[in-house]
């Protein structure tokens, strides 16, 4: 887009501060917001939540540490080595998001510490504490805040689609099985010329069911705007998380929240971007089918029940190369 384009979307920030501190009043007009935010464009910031900035201060620092060990180091890590295939470390250009694009970045994953067994379950794998001091430990700690808010973010998602039960997700998100994840990301940077010819990560709709994310201050989101088909940035906001509805919450709504396309395009800066993702897939075999508010007499659901499984299944197999697929699929389905 260019500099002087007004941007078709513009991305609301929301302050849940009153839904956190459990001021009803205020709760009111944030469901509001965040109901108009998830029908269009499907993404927000929300500030006012209870991640503690040093927590996230800490963690940049220690996911930059992670990154400047060498490439062999970081490479015992592999993704591939994991029991799931969906722990550890990724190289750049191993995730395939749009057409022949491979993503410029690194990334490195973690969800709970569950024994293996059912897909995207398993153990974590770790840098050597000397390699790396405290960053296990940070990102443990991260890991739980995130799941912590996740669970009061679905919680307003409840209320926001006119369910009675504002704990109607809490099974499906917090049970001890939820499927959760977590994933850092460096995105190296780059010149003018080669931020043209690549992506940071190409343009992809989320999977799931809501996604966090904690971005720096170098920028380069950018969401998609169909109508009039252009990209949009996601300015930094300080202290906030940008939250987007993904595939999972889109079918679950029958359509009323919108799962985005986003793009991320490599910085053209001195420095690199970080970034720190989260993703609540909940439980693998709840059945995504039709919100009952979500649905007006006589009107038809747009999608056929599927299990959360079978559709992470599908689009994780979609969004990564022939390879790195059979690695998921079968040290994961076995
Ligand atoms: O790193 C970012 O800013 C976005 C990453 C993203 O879209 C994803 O991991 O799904
Ligand atoms: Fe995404």
């Amino acid at each position: 887009m260019a500099i002087d384009q007004v941007p078709s979307v513009t991305i609301p920030v929301i302050d849940i501060s009153g839904y956190i501190s459990g001021d009803l009043s205020r709760t009111t007009k944030i469901v509001e917001e965040l109901s108009a935010a998830c029908r269009a464009p499907g993404f927000f910031q929300i500030i006012g939540h209870d991640v503690p900035a040093e927590l996230r201060t800490r963690l940049f620092d220690k996911v930059a540490q992670f990154y400047a060990l060498p490439s062999t180091t970081k490479s015992a890590l592999h993704r591939g080595l994991s029991v799931n295939g969906a722990r550890g470390y990724e190289a750049i250009g191993t995730e395939i998001m749009e057409g022949d694009f491979q993503d410029q970045k690194e990334g490195f994953m973690i969800g709970p510490e569950l024994p293996s067994g059912r897909f995207l379950q398993g153990p974590n794998l770790w840098p050597e504490e000397s390699h790396c001091p405290a960053f296990r430990s940070t990102m443990e700690e991260y890991f739980a805040a995130m799941r912590s808010l996740s669970v009061k973010m679905f919680r307003l998602l409840a209320l926001s689609l006119g369910l009675d039960d504002e704990y109607y997700f809490d099974a499906f998100v917090d049970s001890r099985d939820s499927i959760s994840m977590c994933r850092a990301h460096r995105y190296p940077s780059a010149s003018v010329e080669m931020a043209k010819k690549s992506r940071g990560t190409g343009a992809h709709t989320d999977f799931g069911a809501m996604t966090l994310l904690l971005q720096d201050d170098i920028g380069g989101l950018e969401v998609f705007h169909r109508p009039s088909a252009t990209w949009n940035p996601v300015p930094y906001v300080k202290d906030a998380y940008i939250v987007n509805i993904g595939d999972m919450m889109e079918q679950w709504t029958n359509g009323r929240y919108m799962s985005t396309l986003h793009r991320v395009i490599s910085p053209v800066s001195s420095k690199d971007r970080y970034s720190v993702v989260f993703f609540n897939e909940g439980l693998l075999d709840q059945v995504i089918e039709c919100i009952p508010t979500c649905i007006e007499a006589g009107e038809t659901p747009l999608h056929p029940p599927v299990t959360v499984e079978a559709h992470l299944r599908k689009r994780y197999g979609e969004s990564y190369g022939e390879n790195k697929e059979e690695i998921l699929v079968q040290s994961v389905g076995s």
